[in-house]
């Protein structure tokens, strides 16, 4: 992992109409590290990885991913996104939905059949790749929609609670590729709720209330607060703000 950021977010804020989401929240992310979005429902996180991803423009502040600011079509390439919702078509077949999803990322022939086989392998999809979406259970879809985001190898892979609904032997597999992918100089940003998840991270923001509360590695963060636990240096952070 190296030092140089590869995301760097300055005071950015958002609303929606009147109401302030997020509130002056200034961080970076490491090139090669697994970046840990922790808080709440409605902490704002989602939000924040979706200016990160260029789909959602800041109201205020700047955000540079790659060196270039955000939002910017060319930079969208190189990033992989997995939405909370799935955006697959119901109608097709998941290779299809693969192979649609390949394409506009300029993946053909062996290399796209070579992909698609391996992506769904990862997802342990592999026996069900010929049908239609809509058979699909929402923790299947997930999965596919993981396929996806891990397609085309991006360089920034951003993932919105990517193991909601996944049961553990299987979020388990998916952290394990993850780390696998960050080894292979890939950064990456996930989102979650859930804490055994956060101690994966190489670092992590916690955010309550659209405000970043603190930023650091799981270990700085218990330390810090003389925490056995993320959960309870999570509340104590929160709790300092009270
Ligand atoms: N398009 C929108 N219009 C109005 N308010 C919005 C919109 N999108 C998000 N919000 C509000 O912004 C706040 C933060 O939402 P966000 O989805 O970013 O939180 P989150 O931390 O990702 O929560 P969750 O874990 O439930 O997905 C919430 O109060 C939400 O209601």
């Amino acid at each position: 992992m190296s030092e140089k950021p590869c995301i760097c977010m300055k005071h950015v804020s958002k609303s929606f109409g009147k109401k302030k989401v997020i509130e002056d929240v200034s961080l970076e992310v490491y090139s090669g590290e697994i970046f840990g979005m922790l808080g709440p429902s409605g902490a704002g996180k989602t939000t924040i990885v979706k200016m990160i991803a260029g789909i959602d423009e800041a109201t205020n502040g700047t955000i540079d991913v790659l060196d270039t600011k955000m939002p910017s079509l060319h930079v969208m390439k190189r990033i992989g996104f997995m939405a909370q919702s799935d955006a697959l078509y119901g109608e097709l077949t998941a290779l299809e939905n693969l192979q649609f999803f390949a394409s506009i990322y300029g993946l053909k022939g062996k290399k796209q059949k070579q992909r698609i086989d391996e992506v769904m392998e990862l997802v342990n999809l592999t026996d069900h790749i010929k049908k239609t979406v809509n058979q699909y259970s929402g923790g299947m879809k997930r999965r596919l929609s993981l396929a996806v985001s891990l397609l085309h190898e991006p360089e920034v892979l951003i993932l919105d609670e990517p193991t909601v609904g996944i049961d553990p032997l299987l979020r388990q597999a998916i952290w394990d590729e993850l780390e696998r992918i960050r080894q292979n100089g890939t950064t990456i940003v996930v989102t979650t709720h859930v804490m055994d998840e956060a101690e994966k991270c190489q670092r992590l923001a916690m955010i309550r209330d659209g405000r970043l509360i603190a930023v650091g590695s799981p270990e700085e963060l218990k330390k810090r607060t003389n925490s056995q636990t993320i959960e309870q240096a999570f509340l104590h952070f929160g709790g300092a703000r009270q």
